[in-house]
């Protein structure tokens, strides 16, 4: 049988669901590549994986997508890991550096920055321009809070605004797959979650950053009916922008 090709992404936030997959016999149907999320997001647009871990401001543009399984990349609140960082408050925020890696929050930071706090900005998507803020997700954000004056979590930020949680990237499918294959590959998913602990004695410690709240509390995996309220009402606000 022809392997289903999966594209994951590569940061930590993701760790727990690899691992899940690399224990469990699933993994022999699997061909797993690790992205960036903006290459997830390309593979499975161009059909070159049958299922992603994709940024959700994507899935518009995915022929076919269907959202698989039960699990997510969420934060009910804030996240630790997707910032907009500046020396300024947002108020005064007139230009804002996209991050290249980013599909998800950087259209979380133009929904949030038009309809939260209202400032007019404009986003810049060369890594050379010097400009008030930045927009930063995943491991690169890993204890450089304190580096800027102001660090807005935008899945904080978001609950602000919104009142709900927030869903940055889910599993989707660009085709149809067979059910047994996804209820064992959700199976995978939901072990690596229940195994987060003896995963986080295995990962380097991070100095100035707290993976284990990070793993345990920060992030919140489950695909519950608010995360997909949420994950509706953001596709809407896309559509404003
Ligand atoms: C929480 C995160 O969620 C992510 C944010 C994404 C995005 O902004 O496009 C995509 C996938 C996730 O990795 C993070 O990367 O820190």
């Amino acid at each position: 049988m022809n392997k289903i090709k999966i594209s994951a992404v590569v940061y930590t936030n993701t760790k727990p669901f690899i691992y899940g997959i690399q224990k469990s016999e699933v993994s022999n149907q699997i061909s797993l590549a690790l992205d960036i999320p903006a290459d997830c997001a390309l593979k499975l647009i161009n059909d070159q994986v049958d299922i992603g871990l994709v940024p959700v401001a994507v899935i518009p543009f995915v022929q076919g997508a269907k959202i698989v399984g039960d699990y997510c990349i969420g934060s009910v609140g804030a996240v630790n890991s997707v910032f907009i960082l500046s020396n300024v408050p947002a108020a005064e925020i007139k230009t804002v550096k996209l991050d290249p890696e980013s599909r998800t929050s950087n259209k979380l930071a133009e929904v949030l920055l038009k309809f939260h706090f209202k400032v007019p900005v404009e986003f810049k998507v060369n890594q050379d321009e010097d400009c008030d803020a930045i927009v930063l997700i995943g491991d690169r954000t890993f204890a450089r809070k304190s580096e800027f004056k102001y660090a807005y979590d935008m899945g904080e930020e978001w609950m602000k605004f919104t009142g709900l949680p927030f869903v940055y990237a889910a599993w989707v499918a660009n085709k149809s797959i067979p059910t047994p294959f996804i209820d064992d590959f959700n199976a995978a998913l939901k072990l690596g979650l229940a195994q987060r602990q003896a995963l986080l004695k295995e990962l380097p410690s991070v100095p100035g950053f707290d993976l284990e709240d990070y793993l345990m509390n920060k992030l919140d995996f489950d695909l519950t009916s608010a995360k997909r309220k949420a994950l509706n009402l953001f596709l809407e606000y896309l559509k404003e922008l």
